[in-house]
């Protein structure tokens, strides 16, 4: 299973120009996390700093136990073979076949044989489904190719955390959604931990189990992808709905006059409709059939549903509404049992794509167990949410 990575009060400024400040947050193990964010915000310094391939000036990314900011060199390499990337361009080396390039790390850092390597490329390009194309070199095969092959070289070390700088930047929306699909197969079949950067708004409404923003040089907000589904913070929601209405400009941010008379102008217009929501929360993408189901999505679930009271309503009826009514049954029960609290709330009605969990033999921490586990922190906490996935230190 893919670990998790802790990030806390992390800075990072280049000379006198902050990128952004204070971040905390959580990528919880084998699950995965969409980073969003408006051109420019830092997204890309973020993984940089994840992997060590930039310094931050003040703060800690705590993987397997070490601090990536404060370890010595070794202990930063070890730390580095968790981590598969996949680079914006895929980064392949323009002469070598596209088998070279994804045998590249395996040649570099192991000591396999030619049988072995050969083994282990043909697999991982079997998994992007990419067999055939081993011969060709990268400027002979599209763009999405090159991603999916930058892809498979990013897994031959069996990485426990994957990192993908914006995986959709030059693709169709078509070939978006197939390796939205792809990364989302790849964590039913690796349990692996994954970060995406991107602007897309699709692959951050159907892929991720956490959905996180940076803007005006901080993270706004991190947590489970109903908390930012359903946020009305205003950038979120403007993000995510893809509107011209709100404080993302066209350059950068907008200022305070362009603002209120943006909100006059559609103050006067209530009503009429623009074409511009996409509210609310949409399915999630389920791996492909004869796919192994994510570990992740049960797993999630046991957490989130420990952090619902600190939430806002509408992402708690969000998370609600998904359960099966067995699940959200065996949740009321333990509710009751550790906190002795009344049912908080009905089941809200059936979302149109409510899905039973897949099945399992052990039901997990909350819903299974009654003392031992922890009880749901204090209902009224000032919006935990906003920097820590967790809904909360721990
Ligand atoms: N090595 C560097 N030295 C100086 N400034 C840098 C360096 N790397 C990035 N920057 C600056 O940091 C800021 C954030 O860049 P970054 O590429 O992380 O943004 P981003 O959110 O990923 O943008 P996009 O979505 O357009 O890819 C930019 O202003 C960029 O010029």
């Amino acid at each position: 299973m893919g670990v998790e990575v802790a990030v806390e009060g992390l800075s990072k400024s280049f000379g006198r120009q902050a990128i952004w400040r204070d971040v905390t947050l959580t990528l919880p193990a084998g699950e995965v996390s969409v980073l969003l964010g408006p051109s420019g915000t830092g997204k890309s310094v973020f993984l940089k700093c994840l992997i060590g391939l930039l310094r931050p000036e003040r703060g800690s990314v705590v993987i397997d136990g070490v601090d990536l900011c404060a370890c010595a060199e070794r202990d930063m390499y070890e730390i580095r073979k968790l981590f598969g990337v996949l680079f914006q361009d895929g980064a392949l080396f323009g002469s070598m076949s596209i088998f070279d390039n994804v045998a590249f790390p395996l040649r570099e850092h192991t000591r396999k044989s030619e049988t072995e390597i050969r083994e282990i490329v043909m697999s991982k390009m079997d998994m992007v489904g990419m067999l055939g194309a081993e011969h060709k070199l990268p400027g002979e095969i599209s763009g999405g190719m090159r991603k999916r092959a930058g892809l498979a070289r990013a897994l031959v070390l069996d990485p426990q955390i994957i990192l993908c700088d914006e995986p959709d930047s030059g693709l169709d929306p078509v070939r978006t959604a197939y390796l939205s699909q792809l990364l989302i197969d790849l964590n039913a079949q690796i349990d692996a931990t994954i970060l995406i950067v991107t602007h897309n708004i699709n692959v951050a409404r159907t892929v991720p189990d956490n959905l996180g923003m940076l803007f005006r040089r901080e993270l706004v907000m991190f947590g489970p992808r109903e908390l930012l589904l359903t946020s009305d913070e205003p950038v979120v929601a403007q993000f995510l709905n893809g509107r011209r209405i709100g404080p993302i400009g066209m350059s950068e941010e907008k200022d305070s006059a362009t603002m209120a008379a943006e909100l006059a102008h559609q103050a006067g217009r209530a009503g009429t409709p623009t074409g511009e929501d996409l509210r609310g929360i949409v399915p999630q993408l389920d791996p492909t059939p004869g796919l192994p189901t994510r570990q992740a999505v049960r797993r999630r679930r046991a957490r989130v549903l420990q952090i619902l009271d600190t939430l806002p309503e509408s992402a708690r009826h969000g998370i609600l509404a998904e359960l099966s009514l067995e699940d959200f049954e065996r949740y009321q029960d333990w509710r009751r049992r550790t906190t002795g609290m009344a049912m908080p709330t009905q089941l809200p009605s059936p979302l149109p794509h409510r899905r039973p969990l897949p099945p399992q033999p052990e039901p997990t921490a909350p819903m299974r167990q009654s003392a031992a586990a922890p009880p749901p922190p204090p209902a009224r906490r000032p919006r935990p949410w906003r920097r820590d996935g967790q809904g909360q230190r721990g």
